[in-house]
């Protein structure tokens, strides 16, 4: 079942089980509801002082997240080292389907302008499947900057760990959940007729 290693941080994120499709296209059967989490920021920020820590001893430049919670919590992180911030966005379209990592992130002008040949750390709130911190990697990787970390609060799962890693890059984070995830064409929720949930 469930390891929360950093005490208190469970109790901030209601997990709701079903059966579910992540932006990633992946199906799945754990949904995190983050909405709430950054309501309270004085919550968090213990949470985000702990993983500053760790991100602290890779000499970054620039904190960079994903748009919204990622953002949420680079702001955080960057304040309390005294970096620089930026935050990447998604694409409005490519919501809602079985393809595999098919959302585009960018970074916005103003912030893209100041990263060439900066030392970035990258951070999300949860990564599941990775597709928003990959694809943030991606729209850094577009503005020439260079990524030296990869941070979460939380991990679920595998798949998404396994994926930053096979582009090359070490993942700090402060606790991790199971979780499986699958392709649409190997999900057995699907293959049971089980509805996914909106
Ligand atoms: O590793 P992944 O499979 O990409 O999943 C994790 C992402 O999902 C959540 O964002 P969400 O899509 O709920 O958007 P939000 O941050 O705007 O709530 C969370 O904030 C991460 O960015």
């Amino acid at each position: 079942m469930v390891t929360f290693e950093v005490a208190g941080l469970a109790d901030l994120i209601r997990v709701r089980e079903g059966h579910f499709r992540f932006e990633s296209g992946h199906h799945g059967t754990l949904w995190l509801d983050l909405d709430s989490l950054f309501v309270r920021p004085s919550v968090v920020a213990p949470f985000a002082r702990q993983l500053a820590e760790q991100i602290s001893e890779y000499s970054v430049d620039v904190v960079c997240g994903p748009w919204s919670g990622g953002a949420f919590l680079a702001q955080m992180i960057a304040e309390q080292l005294d970096l620089a911030f930026a935050y990447s966005q998604p694409a409005e379209d490519h919501l809602g389907t079985d393809q595999l990592y098919a959302r585009p992130y960018s970074i916005p002008t103003a912030f893209g302008a100041h990263l060439a040949g900066k030392r970035v750390a990258v951070v999300d709130d949860v990564i599941n499947a990775a597709s928003a911190a990959t694809a943030t990697m991606a729209a850094l990787s577009a503005v020439k900057a260079r990524i030296v970390v990869v941070a979460s609060l939380m991990t679920l799962g595998q798949v998404g760990r396994q994926r930053i890693t096979e582009l090359g890059h070490v993942v700090e984070t402060l606790q991790s959940r199971d979780h499986t995830i699958w392709p649409s064409n190997e999900c057995p929720l699907c293959a049971s007729r089980v509805p996914l949930e909106s």
